[in-house]
């Protein structure tokens, strides 16, 4: 099978979202996809997939133009998307969701309906088992987490003997187990001669699983490369090559303490100690995503002491945190903090400024200073909805940063944002240390953690095992 996008470009508005992209796919491949936040990748990955159509530009596949192209046609011929937004019925059972398959593909004339179920049936507990999985398929799929109700999709795609498989940044926030099941399947489906797409940001799980590499940037795929012939890092220096900035490092002296947690301890954390102060920055390596390892069951829902400014507090409870100046961007959650069909301003104020009712013009030009150092071409009176989901995570951050805090805590901040967004995000949280205040980044990117943390906290098994101090680590020193 092979499927080409030759010249295809596609505008929103005045928004030039692909510009002359031309890609050519291979059964039996897995064409790793990264680039930029808002460069395109969905885009792409909707049209291949019929849920877009270009503005310009053909597809062919086998050597067939792809005529009227849309979802129905595409699923017909093998083409299937699972993305990060899952698309199961959360009241339909597992199972149903997974036979949901079989309306999608052409039927077998000679089966009746029921060998044609009996089949597909057949098919997915093999393969359920083949990947040890081992769950109840009469439950409702809402009662499975987000990144099994993903893996249940592919597998429903991969009953459809599909012939491009398209996977939209589904390894966000995807547990380990999960993963591992993801890199069977991707192996399974390139076995079977189907060509996958694989959309990330994670670089890592991009050199893992694919076969060639595309960059996008700037609407453009700039670079197809040999996966065996490139490493995370030059894929990095690519993107980062094609960043106008490069990360700034500063180093101001740190002044008064703000707060301090001591002891703290749940059933996995032990003796948890840290201190942040004025116009510092403290990187956390080794905390989990969720569970009793995770920052926001440590700072809410452990023994232990804490103290803002000197004083003994009590954080029980997000709104208490705030009410300290506690500041917390959870990325886990992120999705929890928007409102789909409102504005970008409405999601990027809080309401410690909204309540100042200052006038519109005013509003709009704090949200525009904020766009322009996010490089986001969007009006501050557009949807939120049409960004994409990198955009849309940097309005929360700006949202955050707006909110008067004293010390913000970033959760795993820059998983699902591109290595150049990344830069305007550290340049923010310099703003912020710039400006006297106190900076808590937790992340396993080592990095991250190390380019511009102060001080570095490592914790494993639950115990803080070293606390680094990073002033010798950084080139540029800037003293105040
Ligand atoms: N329905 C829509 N209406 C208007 N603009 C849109 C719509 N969908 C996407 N866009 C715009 O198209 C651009 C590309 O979005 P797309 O989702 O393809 O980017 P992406 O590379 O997948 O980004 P990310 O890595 O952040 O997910 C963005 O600027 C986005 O705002």
């Amino acid at each position: 099978m092979i499927f080409t996008m030759a010249e295809v470009s596609k505008r929103y508005c005045d928004n030039v979202v692909l510009e002359h992209v031309s890609m050519k796919i291979e059964g039996g491949k897995v064409y790793g996809l990264t680039g930029d936040n808002g460069g395109g990748k969905s885009t792409i990955a909707n049209i291949v997939c019929g849920v877009v159509a270009p503005d310009e530009g053909s597809l062919m596949m086998d050597g067939k133009r792809c005529i009227n192209w849309n979802i129905k046609k595409a699923m017909r011929e093998g083409v299937f998307l699972v993305a990060h937004e899952t698309t199961m019925l959360p009241y339909l059972s597992v199972e149903e969701n997974i036979l949901l398959g079989i309306n999608f593909v052409k039927r077998n004339p000679i089966w009746g309906t029921f060998i044609h179920r009996m089949k597909y049936k057949k098919k997915y507990k093999e393969l359920l088992k083949r990947y040890g999985i081992t769950l109840d398929t009469s439950v409702t799929s809402i009662r499975l987490s987000r990144s099994m109700q993903n893996i249940m999709e592919l597998i429903r795609v991969q009953i459809c003997n599909p012939k491009i498989v398209v996977i939209d940044e589904v390894d966000t926030n995807m547990d380990v187990d999960s993963q591992k099941v993801l890199d069977k399947i991707i192996k399974d489906l390139a076995c079977a001669g189907s060509a996958i797409i694989y959309i990330s940001h994670n670089l890592e799980s991009i050199m893992k699983r694919s076969d060639v590499i595309g960059i996008l940037v700037e609407n453009q795929v700039i670079d197809m490369m040999d996966a065996s012939a490139v490493n995370a890092e030059s894929v990095m220096d690519t993107l980062l090559r094609l960043s106008k900035e490069k990360p700034p490092k500063i180093l101001l002296r740190p002044q008064a303490m703000i707060f301090e947690m001591k002891h703290i301890h749940n059933t996995i954390i032990e003796d948890f100690s840290i201190e942040v102060r004025e116009g510092e920055i403290v990187g956390i390596l080794g905390l989990d995503k969720e569970g009793d390892a995770s920052f926001t069951n440590i700072l809410f829902q452990s023994k232990g002491v804490k103290f803002f400014r000197g004083k003994e507090v009590k954080i029980g409870m997000p709104q208490e945190a705030a009410d300290s100046g506690v500041i917390l961007l959870d990325a886990n959650v992120i999705q929890n903090y928007m409102f789909m069909n409102s504005s970008i301003r409405e999601n990027m104020l809080p309401y410690s400024i909204l309540k100042k009712h200052l006038s519109d013009e005013l509003l709009n030009e704090i949200c525009r200073r904020y766009l322009k150092k996010l490089a986001i071409t969007a009006g501050p009176e557009d949807k939120i909805e049409e960004l994409s989901t990198g955009q849309q995570k940097k309005i929360l951050i700006a949202k955050s940063i707006l909110s008067e805090g004293e010390i913000y805590v970033f959760d795993r901040l820059t998983d699902n944002i591109d290595v150049i967004s990344r830069i305007d995000i550290y340049n923010i949280i310099n703003e912020l240390k710039r400006n006297g205040k106190g900076i808590v980044l937790i992340s396993n990117d080592f990095n991250e953690i190390f380019g511009i943390s102060d001080i570095v906290y490592k914790v494993k098994e639950g115990k803080i095992i070293q606390k680094i101090n990073n002033d010798k680590q950084n080139d540029k020193k800037l003293y105040r």
